[in-house]
């Protein structure tokens, strides 16, 4: 039985053949644009891609893919990965984590939960730490959410508080930083005012410090908590402004990747390191970049890196960040219970699975997919590939990235006819995106598409069907624009360069020699989104879809 109580058992549909082997293809960060010289996907050379678009026009179409389609708060909240393979996923759009915490601060049903009371029991004697991503991208993190906490928090009784700041510049334009720590400066100065020992403690940029995912790189977490936890980095300053501004100042610096720093004291003592008896929070509500900070702060059993001193904290995630781990365990606000994804029903059905991307997007077609849980449902039913991602670089010095080694893979597996679902995701148009590097971008776009190719070319082989759409927008767009769509230029004249993603729709395609004659996307669904994806796959594999899923995308028309 499914968890709500209905079956597992998918009903057949006489309209598919089952037993076909189908591909999912999901180009990360590839949105559908007007083209023009900011518009990486239209200056690359994409013929695989352009000939879905053109060769069947009653098999491509575009999808929402931003906004309370995918269940943020508003149609302003740009798509971004989680809540797109959730979507893609589960086939229902769930209130996100962004628009949960909303509620949860607006109503104060925050500070009534289990897990504020367990960091509240830390208030009397000891420090609250808050750790996140500052930030309006509204992606991990919303800054107007931390802003209400703390003067929440303080209500409720937190009478020290040490905030460490991870710098964003990737769901939002490079150099914002400077302004988000005045605003967190006014703020904690307030609140000194009212009688409350806060300040800002350590922090650094996200992609450098704390706010690795998926295991790529454990070094970018040991530097996070260093900083933070130990009070240890190679920047000491007495503000972090200061902090900020004068590591911007070398020329390659950008908030991306600015190193770890720490605030001291006039005596050059760490202002807030985290001790014994301190509580602490991760504001951020994404799960991916927070799970493995998580980790340290909670298991007693830790090898990933040396922790020097694992301070007895009482520590609470904004969410649950891993539903399977149970991860954190305690947690200020209940994540979207995203249950009965697509995955779990087609194991049930006897649909075998393989799922590959690259380590940097590996969690996004499992984890994600699978509602934001880690691990398999069936082992003997699914397989899990992951291409290791170049570490320690920016991807506009590497394009390509693993787009090649992906759709290798992707091809001998479905050549090999041991799954029925291939599932893969292609990271260059986002990874690639968010250096702001048009050149690089265009080249990592060639890239997809070239891979997109090989997967497709596979499918014709074997007699199986493809379904090709993306996650969100990103590449298509490169910058910053005002109402009207005109280039925004910074106060040099210089173009403000996009590296966050976009409001725009994305592609979906189908095809393939096993896709029934007279299979076409309905016309009836104007508004359809990434949540249709879902009950449009398990179509393709011969069943409906159960009947609280988004409706199919597709039907059958008959020719005669
Ligand atoms: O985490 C990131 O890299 C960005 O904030 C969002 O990108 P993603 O949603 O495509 O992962
Ligand atoms: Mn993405
Ligand atoms: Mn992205």
């Amino acid at each position: 039985m499914g968890s709500s109580g209905s079956s597992w058992k998918l009903v057949e549909n006489s309209k598919f053949p089952k037993g076909k082997i189908v591909a999912v293809v999901v180009l990360d960060g590839w949105g559908e644009a007007d083209p023009d010289e900011f518009n990486c996907i239209h200056l690359a050379e994409t013929p695989t891609m352009d000939s879905l678009k053109k060769g069947a026009p009653e098999k491509w179409r575009l999808l929402k893919a931003h906004g309370t389609a995918v269940g943020l708060p508003t149609d302003d909240d740009m798509g971004n990965s989680e809540v797109g393979h959730n979507a893609l996923g589960a086939g229902r759009i769930y209130a996100q984590g962004a628009k949960l915490v909303d509620m949860a601060l607006a109503s104060g049903k925050i500070y009534e939960g289990e897990g504020f009371k367990y960091i509240k029991e830390c208030f009397d004697n000891g420090t609250l730490h808050l750790i996140g991503l500052l930030s309006d991208g509204g992606v991990h993190s919303r800054f107007d959410q931390l802003q209400m906490f703390l003067k929440g928090a303080c209500v409720h009784g937190a009478k020290r508080i040490r905030v460490h700041i991870i710098t964003d510049g990737r769901d939002c334009l490079d150099g914002t930083s400077v302004g988000f720590v005045e605003m967190l400066e006014n703020d904690l100065a307030k609140l000194r005012e009212k009688g409350v020992d806060a300040r800002i403690a350590s922090g650094g940029g996200r992609m450098y410090v704390t706010m690795d995912r998926y295991e790529n790189d454990w070094g970018v977490v040991k530097r996070g908590w260093d900083a933070h936890v130990l009070g240890e980095a190679p920047h000491k300053f007495r503000s972090a402004i200061e902090a900020v501004k004068k590591l911007r100042e070398d020329p390659k610096a950008n908030d991306q990747y600015l190193p770890p720093f720490v605030i001291v004291d006039e005596s050059g003592k760490p202002v807030g390191p985290i001790m014994d008896g301190d509580a602490v929070v991760t504001f951020n509500f994404r799960a991916d970049r927070m799970v493995m900070i998580a980790k340290a702060l909670e298991y007693e059993n830790f090898d990933k890196f040396e922790r020097v001193r694992f301070p007895k904290i009482h520590y609470a995630g904004m969410l649950q960040y891993d539903g399977e781990l149970k991860l954190p365990s305690h947690y200020l606000v209940s994540p979207p219970e995203i249950e009965r994804t697509s995955g779990e029903y087609l194991v049930h059905n006897s649909i075998r699975t393989f799922a590959c991307s690259e380590t940097v997007k590996f969690g996004h077609v499992t984890f994600f997919w699978n509602g934001n849980r880690s691990g398999y449902f069936n082992p003997n039913m699914e397989e899990y590939f992951e291409i290791p991602s170049d570490t320690g670089i920016t991807f506009n010095a590497q394009p390509k990235m693993k787009a090649l080694e992906i759709a290798e893979k992707a091809r001998d597996v479905i050549l090999s006819r041991k799954f029925h679902q291939v599932r893969v995701n292609l990271a260059n148009g986002d990874m690639v995106g968010h250096t702001g590097d048009i050149k690089a971008t265009i080249v990592g776009c060639k890239a997809v598409d070239e891979a997109v190719k090989i997967v497709l070319d596979a499918i014709d082989q074997v007699g199986g069907i493809y379904l090709v759409t993306a996650d969100h927008g990103n590449a298509e767009d490169m910058v910053k624009r005002d109402k009207s769509g005109k280039p925004l230029l910074d106060k040099n004249g210089n173009v403000q360069l996009l590296t966050s993603h976009t409001l725009h729709p994305v592609p979906v395609a189908i095809g393939g020699p096993g896709l029934r004659r007279g299979v076409r996307f309905r016309e009836d669904l104007r508004n359809a989104s990434l949540a249709n994806v879902a009950a449009t796959v398990m179509n393709l594999h011969g069943f409906d879809a159960p009947s609280d899923y988004e409706p199919t995308l597709i039907e059958v028309v008959d020719s005669n």
